[in-house]
C-alpha cells in the first residue's frame, strides 16, 4: 500500500474521529508513517480538510444513501479520492481510483466496491454536480463552494458586507508556506539566509516582519542542526508582527498573561537582547514546560514562568510593568488556512462566551501595566466582536488607556492570517 495516502488517511481520520489538530495529526503520523513524499500528503490532507463541505456536496451527488450514514471511514477515502481526482493535477486517475480501492480494501472491508463505483462516475459526469443558486441562497452557495460552515459566513456578511465576505473566503485558503523568525541573539537574517540556501533550503525575506524568512523549499527543516542549535524558530508573520507593534526594549519589565506555548514571549525576549525581565503566565502548566524548552533552545533566560488564570489579579504584578501583553483565547477564524477544521465547529456557547473572557482578562491584565506603559491586546480572529467590540468596551470604564495603533489584519488585504492588534498606553498622570 502507498505510505504516502495511508499516512494522508491516518491524519484525516485522527481530525475525524480524535478532534486532533489538523497540524499535529499531521506531523504525528508523518514521523510515525515515514512516507516517501511529506509535501503530497500535506497537500492532501490539506486539500481535503479545506474544500471538506464542497466534497462531500459532491460526494451527495453520486450516492443514492444518505451521507450522514456513511461510515467516517467510507467517507475520508471518498474525499481523498475525489480531491485527487479533481483538484490534483499531478495524480493519474488510474492511481487515484485505485489506491482509493487498495484504502479501502484494508480499512472499510467490504465497501471497495461502492467506493470505486462512486469515483468512477464522478469521473464520467464531474461537469454535472449542480451547486445552489446563488441568487435564492448566497450563504449556502459560498459555505459549499468555499468549505465553511453557513453560521461563520452569515456572521461574516453581518460584518463585513457580501464581497468583502468572499474575499476572506477565498484568500483564507490555500498554503501559507512556512516562516520562521531569526534568532537575533545567536545570528542575524543575512548569515542565517546565506547557511540554509548552502543546505539546500530557499529562503525568502518576509515583506511584512523584520526578523522573518519565508522557507519556499526544503525538507526536514526541523532536524537540520541549525534548528536544534537554536539559530531560528518557526513562527507566522501575524505572530511576530504583533510583537514587532509591541516594541518591547532591552531592560524593561513584560508581563505575558497568556503565553503559552510561547511563540510571542520568546519573541519579545530576543527583541529585548535577552536582558530586563518577561513573566509569562498561561492557565495550563504543562503548556509552560513548552516555553521553558524553547527558552534553553534559543539561549533566552530573562523568562519566568509561572501557572496562573488571568481572570484573577496577581497581586504581585499591579502596576509593575512596562509592557503587558494580553494574547487572548479567541475563536481563531484569522488562522483558518493554517487550521482548515476551525471552519467545521460549530457555533456553541463557548464561541460567544469568549468577548467576555476577552475583556475579563483586558482588565486584570491591564492592572500590572505602570503609568505610561504599554497595554497590548491581541488575536488571530476577524470576528469584531472578539476585537473592537471588547476594546470598545474596555476602555469605556478605563479612561487612562488610550489606543497608539490599531491594526485588523485582513487575508485578502495583508495576505498574512488574519489577526487584530489594538496597541493602548496607560497616562502617565492619575486619571
Ligand atoms: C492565543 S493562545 C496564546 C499564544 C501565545 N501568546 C503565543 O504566542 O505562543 C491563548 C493562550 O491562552 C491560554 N488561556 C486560556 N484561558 C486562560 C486563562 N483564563 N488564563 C490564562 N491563560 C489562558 C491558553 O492556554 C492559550 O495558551
Amino acid at each position: 500500500m502507498d505510505a504516502n495516502r495511508k499516512t494522508a488517511y491516518y491524519a484525516l481520520m485522527d481530525v475525524e474521529t480524535k478532534s486532533s489538530y489538523s497540524n499535529l495529526a499531521l506531523n504525528h503520523q508523518i514521523i510515525l508513517g515515514k512516507p516517501s513524499s511529506p509535501s503530497f500528503v500535506r497537500g492532501l490532507v490539506y486539500g481535503v480538510l479545506e474544500n471538506k463541505i464542497l466534497l462531500d456536496h459532491i460526494i451527495e451527488h453520486f450516492i443514492t444513501s444518505d451521507i450522514d450514514k456513511l461510515k467516517t471511514s467510507d467517507l475520508v477515502i471518498l474525499r481523498m479520492g475525489i480531491y485527487q481526482l479533481g483538484y490534483m493535477n499531478s495524480v493519474p486517475e488510474y492511481a487515484a481510483v485505485n489506491e482509493s480501492v487498495v484504502l479501502a480494501k484494508k480499512f472499510c472491508k467490504g465497501r471497495e466496491g461502492f467506493i470505486n463505483g462512486v469515483l468512477r462516475s464522478y469521473i464520467r459526469n464531474r461537469h454535472a454536480v449542480p451547486m445552489p443558486d446563488r441568487s435564492e441562497d448566497q450563504i449556502k452557495y459560498l459555505s459549499i463552494k468555499y468549505s465553511c460552515l453557513e453560521w461563520i459566513v452569515e456572521m461574516w456578511i453581518d460584518q463585513y458586507g457580501v464581497e468583502t465576505t468572499e474575499q476572506i473566503l477565498k484568500y483564507s485558503q490555500g498554503n501559507p508556506g512556512l516562516c520562521i523568525r531569526v534568532n537575533t541573539l545567536k545570528t542575524g537574517k543575512e548569515d542565517l539566509m546565506r547557511r540554509l540556501t548552502e543546505k539546500g533550503f530557499e529562503v525568502k525575506e518576509s515583506q511584512i516582519c523584520d526578523s522573518a524568512l519565508l522557507v519556499t523549499k526544503g525538507n526536514r527543516l526541523l532536524e537540520d542542526s541549525l534548528y536544534k542549535s537554536g539559530l531560528f524558530s518557526v513562527q507566522d508573520e501575524s505572530s511576530m508582527k504583533t510583537v514587532e507593534m509591541m516594541d518591547p526594549k532591552p531592560g524593561e519589565m513584560v508581563v505575558d498573561v497568556c503565553a503559552a506555548p510561547g511563540g510571542k514571549t520568546l519573541a519579545a525576549a530576543e527583541r529585548m537582547s535577552n536582558r530586563g525581565q518577561i513573566i509569562a503566565t498561561d492557565i495550563y502548566l504543562r503548556k509552560l514546560t513548552l516555553i521553558n524548552k524553547e527558552a534553553d533552545r534559543l539561549g533566552v533566560s530573562i523568562v519566568k514562568t509561572w501557572p496562573w488564570d488571568a481572570t484573577k489579579v496577581d497581586s504581585e504584578l499591579l502596576e509593575k510593568a512596562d509592557r503587558v501583553l494580553a494574547d487572548v483565547p479567541c475563536s481563531g477564524l484569522g488562522v483558518i488556512r493554517r487550521k482548515p477544521e476551525i471552519k467545521y465547529k460549530k457555533r456553541l456557547n463557548e464561541f460567544d462566551s469568549l468577548p467576555i473572557k476577552q475583556l475579563e482578562i483586558l482588565k486584570v491584565a491591564s492592572k500590572y501595566v505602570k503609568r505610561g506603559g504599554i497595554l497590548q491586546y491581541s488575536t488571530c480572529t476577524i470576528n469584531k466582536q472578539e476585537n473592537e467590540e471588547v476594546i470598545k468596551e474596555f476602555l469605556k470604564k478605563n479612561k487612562s488607556f488610550s489606543i497608539v495603533e490599531e491594526r485588523q489584519f485582513m487575508p485578502h488585504i495583508d495576505r498574512t492570517d488574519g489577526f487584530y492588534v489594538c496597541k493602548m498606553v496607560r497616562s502617565d498622570s492619575l486619571i
